[in-house]
């Protein structure tokens, strides 16, 4: 019997935040791709478009208008997925199998820079900064209202992903509810706190930081790696060395920090495909219930779904919404790849 291989061999991977498996296949890396070819949005756009929603000083397709902001500029979204208001339940007349309950909620978009056609990691870090500084201001502002109890903090980018508008911005959505994936991946963190006392990720950090293999780049206080549990192609996850919950615990030099991590990751992601690398991203922190999360341990997950080419997507579709996910190429060959790419863009000139 031939000897059990992961980089060569098939075989499943589990996911504690989310307490699920996904199928890792190595030996497929080769096959051919006849499917769909995304064709590549080249279109250089301008630094001010007028016709723009979200470009300073020009008014939204509600009649609000932006201000001449200069830096980042944050307002309530004018098509909300959830509403403030407060509504009277009557009595419950569903079953236990078709349960439903209203939900509030604030949704805030945040535009990154007033600049239209400037993404991330072509920013300079103390634009990136200001990005933090403003995420951070919205989590604390938005968790302050008694029906708030969760802030998700995000960013859809690129039109491959749904994005509306090339203008660099992030959205937030706040909750009365603590959402799906965030509660489970809190369960899992609180059974292993409780089991151990200690932080999942701080444990995981230790580990993957003494194999070495998953990790992309590391600073003072940030470490960008591929999970190894990962589903997406390139998938990635900024995680703080330190123990905390939330946005709400970033010293200073963690905001610099987080800062210069996520445009070591945009960078390289950018330079992988020489491309506007598309993705969702999102930070997963403590709950704002003012309840003590002890479990929560900060961090960002970035899924981006570029395969093997600026314009070949990988699909989440047939076995992998029957089955589990799946993904060809292993951890440690995305991780290897994104490590060595280079953190100066492929556009900057020096
Ligand atoms: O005039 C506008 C245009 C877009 N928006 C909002 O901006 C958001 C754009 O974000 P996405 O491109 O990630 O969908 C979207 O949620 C949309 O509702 C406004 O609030 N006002």
């Amino acid at each position: 019997m031939q000897k059990f291989n992961s980089s060569k061999h098939p075989h499943r991977r589990y996911n504690p935040l989310l307490d699920e498996w996904v199928l890792v296949s190595p030996q497929r890396t080769k096959r051919p791709w006849q499917g769909q070819e995304e064709e590549q949005n080249i279109a250089q756009c301008p630094e001010y478009d007028k016709d723009c929603y979200l470009c300073p000083g020009n008014t939204r397709s509600n009649g609000n208008k932006n201000p001449d902001y200069e830096a980042c500029y944050v307002f309530e979204n004018d098509f909300p997925s959830l509403l403030k208001e407060e509504l009277e339940v009557t009595a419950d007349t569903t079953s236990n199998l078709m349960q439903s309950k209203p939900e509030r909620g604030i949704n805030k978009v945040v535009c990154f820079s007033p600049k239209h056609n400037l993404t991330i990691p072509e920013m300079e870090l103390s634009e990136i900064e200001a990005i933090v500084k403003t995420w951070k201001q919205q989590y604390l502002e938005l968790g302050a209202y008694e029906f708030i109890n969760y802030v998700q903090i995000f960013e859809n980018k690129g039109a491959v992903m749904g994005c509306s508008n090339p203008h660099p911005h992030g959205q937030i959505w706040s909750q009365s509810s603590i959402p799906s994936k965030a509660e489970k991946t809190q369960d899992n963190l609180n059974a292993y706190y409780q089991k151990t006392g200690k932080s999942l990720l701080e444990v995981y950090l230790d580990e993957e930081l003494l194999h070495q293999e998953r990790i992309i780049a590391e600073n003072e206080h940030f470490v960008a790696l591929v999970p190894f549990w990962a589903i997406w192609p390139y998938e990635t996850m900024l995680i703080s060395k330190r123990h905390f919950a939330s946005l709400a615990d970033l010293q200073p030099k963690e905001e610099k920090a987080f800062a210069h991590m996520l445009k070591v990751i945009t960078v390289k992601y950018d330079n992988l495909f020489k491309t506007s690398f598309p993705y969702s991203s999102g930070i997963h922190q403590a709950p704002t219930d003012g309840l003590p999360h002890p479990e929560w341990h900060f961090h960002m997950h970035f899924y981006p779904p570029l395969l093997r080419s600026a314009t070949v997507k990988k699909f989440m579709v047939g076995y992998e919404m029957l089955g589990e996910a799946q993904r060809d190429i292993s951890a440690e060959q995305a991780a290897k790849i994104l490590r060595e790419l280079p953190t100066t863009h492929y556009k900057s000139s020096n």
